[in-house]
């Protein structure tokens, strides 16, 4: 046993009862399959419908062993958990399916984890019926960029796949099918030990897989499931990722120009439901169910699983919409380039950064990653320039996008907090860009803060995924 929450006031509320741990036999010896072209062992899935097969009566390779919840993962077993560990009968609770080692990330995690879920003030959202999308969700007041609409533990974190043996003589066809009766038979024990009221909500999602080889909870874990990485440390396969299935954020239809975005923080093991724009009341809330950085015909390529042909405004008048979006994506702002590029002017930057958030905002792509590159670079260049007011003002429109993938190591690598404050001119000049544009010898500047970002090893990757490698460079 790791930590104090088993031994805390909240582990005694509830007996803990046994819990499931299947042990499916991994160490299959693998008989050739000429028609099977891909390794089985990835457990991938096609994204699109399955056909559904009568299979002969094969017998299940899944053993399932009874274990006190008080323990860790079976190594190479997959363990049946409820999280929070003995959350008491008021507390949301996750029902998870993992691979081994999932379950210690959460008992690692020590003391205080997870940190009670944080909601909005006042509801922010209602469901109801939209015509042609079945349910969705709508605000019921105004929001801001960056407001907090819902917070939610997911129902159910479960594994794609569970390992199955090959059964000799099946086809490619038959092997997925009997892949998913497989899955369809683990998620369902996970599904039944749910409290009466989770198991009647999870049912109750949408399921556009009834027509195929999906099993019935399948089916609902591929209409709604979100991709979930991080509790697998070390896992670069397809078992990195989980599926998460949230019951509100299930609700949310997609669009290709999302007024909101789920992420999942670790820290509350919850999803936050946030705002990318301003939204009125009464609007309809979508999310982006595949990524829309890319051509109308490709989205809806990729939202095909999903059974419905998308007719947002972006949809429909696709010409127009596919040059922005191609656009947006050509563009990569470099703010060290032009930093030390003097024949470029001082605003060329800052120009090129309006006009791709002018792009992505009449496409309505403030949750894509290039409205946050696009403000940073545009706060850095006003850094580079040494003006704190305008600096100023671009960290807090930085500082707005809660959302963004790289918000919290932004903002505690370069204290961006510090620099909401125009006065504050030490915390300026701490910054690795300050000044970087008037400096009079740019290329040095230039090198002093590569240096200084790559630290003592002489190695650095910066925010943005690009590293640099420091070789030995003109007199610092
Ligand atoms: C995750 S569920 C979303 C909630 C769902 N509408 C419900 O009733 O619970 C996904 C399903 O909603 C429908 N859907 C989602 N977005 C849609 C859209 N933009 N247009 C039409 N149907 C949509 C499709 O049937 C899709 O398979």
């Amino acid at each position: 046993m790791k930590r104090g929450f088993l031994n805390s006031s909240k582990a005694k509320v509830r007996p803990l009862g046994p819990e499931l741990v299947s042990a499916p036999i991994l160490a299959v010896e693998k008989p050739a399959i000429s028609s099977l072209e891909e390794p089985f062992q990835s457990m991938k899935f096609p994204i699109g419908k399955v056909e559904k097969l009568d299979l002969p009566e094969s017998s299940s390779s899944l053993k399932f062993v009874e274990r006190d919840p008080r323990s860790g993962s079976m190594p190479g077993a997959m363990t049946y958990t409820t999280f929070p560990f003995g959350a008491a009968d008021n507390e949301p609770v996750t029902e998870c399916f993992f691979f081994s080692g999932s379950k210690e990330v959460l008992m690692n995690k020590g003391p205080g984890f997870p940190k009670p879920l944080v909601h909005p003030a006042t509801p922010a959202f209602t469901m109801k019926a939209v015509p042609g999308k079945g349910m969705g969700l709508f605000s019921t007041r105004a929001l801001k960029m960056g407001e907090l609409i819902l917070s939610e533990r997911p129902l159910l974190i479960t594994a794609r796949g569970v390992p199955t043996g090959l059964i000799p003589g099946y086809t490619r066809e038959m092997f997925l099918q009997h892949s998913l009766a497989e899955l369809e038979k683990c998620v369902a024990i996970a599904v039944n030990r749910m409290r009466p009221e989770n198991k009647a909500a999870f049912m109750a999602l949408a399921n556009c897989h009834t027509e195929d080889g999906s099993g019935p909870v399948v089916g609902i874990i591929r209409t709604n499931g979100l991709g979930i990485e991080g509790l697998r440390p070390g896992a670069t396969d397809e078992t990195r990722r989980y599926s998460a299935i949230p019951k509100d954020i299930s609700r949310l239809n997609h669009s290709c120009s999302p007024n909101t975005t789920p992420r999942f923080d670790l820290d509350s093991f919850g999803y936050q439901l946030r705002a990318v724009r301003s939204i009125t009341a009464g609007e309809e809330l979508t999310f982006q169910y595949v990524d829309v950085g890319c051509s109308a015909a490709e989205r809806n390529e990729a939202l095909k699983p999903y059974a419905f042909v998308c007719a947002c405004p972006a949809c429909t008048d696709a010409p127009a919409s596919d040059a922005r979006r191609a656009a947006i994506k050509a563009y990569n702002p470099s703010v060290l380039l032009w930093a030390i590029d003097r024949k470029l002017s001082d605003d060329s930057l800052i120009n090129e950064c309006l006009e791709q958030l002018a792009r992505l905002t009449t496409e309505g792509l403030e949750h894509h990653g290039a409205y946050f590159d696009a403000t940073k670079a545009i706060m850095e260049a006003y850094i580079c320039l040494g003006d704190t007011q305008n600096a100023s003002k671009w960290t807090a429109k930085v500082h707005k996008q809660v959302w963004a993938h790289r918000y919290e190591k932004e903002i505690s690598e370069f204290r961006l907090s510090e620099l909401l404050d125009p006065a504050n001119t030490a915390a300026y000049e701490k910054h690795p860009f300050w000044r970087m544009r008037v400096d009079p010898n740019p290329t040095t500047a230039m090198y002093q803060t590569l240096a200084a970002l790559a630290g003592p090893n002489n190695i650095k990757t910066l925010p943005g995924g690009q590293t640099f490698m420091m070789f030995p460079g003109p007199p610092l």
